[in-house]
């Protein structure tokens, strides 16, 4: 089967930092990938020039067999790719439904807005509120969204991540902040609304969440892949257990 993401010598240099020291990974169609590592190690550094939020300095990164490596943000969401923050960056001025309209058309062109017609606009609020309803936040539609929970906040955005139809969603440490119970609780809605039918990459220390949601798991140790594979073989590494865990069994 051919890759739908194919990282080839990523590099991304701050400074004297190297934040991605040449990464090759390879994602399939419908895969979902942990993507682990200690602080500092590259993690977010990878997503943000996945999402065309930084140039990468060398390396390629094919979507679909196309290198999509420098394009910018808007361009990467408009072919298939949404990522999530670890700071959730929801609107805080405008209601949910406006927040979720809001994603929609990041990843729209300026021509297809301007000539959306008045069906075009009945059918993308039925859209919009049938996808705040899968989250059953349909009556918080008018609502800001400082007045939910951080549960209901990270099901926001997860809602606006599938309002931009991507193909391949990039999550950065969806259950930042969460309580045991608030982070099974997430991923059983990653499980059920944001994996089927689509390539995952999923960042996160929390390892049930991890375990729960990938069968693979990559790790990064200061801007280097030193692991990639099933994720129980990955976790029981020894030089896995001893970079991230302090050897400490997970
Ligand atoms: N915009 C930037 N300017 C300067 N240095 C940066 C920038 N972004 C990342 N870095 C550096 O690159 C390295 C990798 O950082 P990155 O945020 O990608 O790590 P991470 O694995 O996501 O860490 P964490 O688990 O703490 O989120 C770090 O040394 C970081 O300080």
């Amino acid at each position: 089967m051919a890759a739908a993401l194919e990282i080839s010598g990523l590099t991304r240099r701050f400074g004297g930092v190297t934040a991605l020291a040449g990464v090759d990974l390879s994602l399939l169609p419908g895969e979902v990938l942990g993507l682990i590592g200690p602080n500092g190690s590259g993690k977010t550094s990878l997503f943000n020039v996945l999402s065309g939020h930084y140039a990468p300095d060398a390396g390629a990164v094919r979507l679909d067999g196309r290198d999509i490596a420098g394009w910018a943000p808007r361009r990467i969401a408009r072919a298939g790719v949404t990522r999530s923050f670890q700071n959730l960056r929801l609107l805080k001025r405008l209601s949910l439904y406006e927040n979720l309209r809001a994603a929609t058309h990041s990843a729209a062109s300026g021509r297809e807005l301007f000539w959306q017609s008045r069906a075009a606009k009945r059918r993308e609020r039925s859209q919009l509120m049938d996808l705040l309803a899968l989250f059953g936040l349909e009556d918080k539609a008018d609502d800001a969204p400082g007045a939910l929970t951080l549960v209901e906040m990270r099901q926001l955005e997860i809602a606006r991540l599938l309002a931009a139809r991507p193909r391949l969603v990039l999550l950065d440490e969806p259950a930042a902040g969460m309580t045991p119970a608030e982070t099974a609780r997430i991923s059983r809605i990653i499980a059920e609304h944001v994996l089927p039918g689509r390539s995952v990459i999923v960042i996160e220390h929390k390892m049930p969440l991890i375990t729960a949601l990938c069968r693979r798991i990559a790790v990064l140790q200061a801007g280097v892949k030193i692991a990639d594979g099933p994720a129980r073989a990955v976790l029981d590494d020894p030089l896995v257990r001893q970079s991230y865990f302090g050897s400490r069994p997970c």
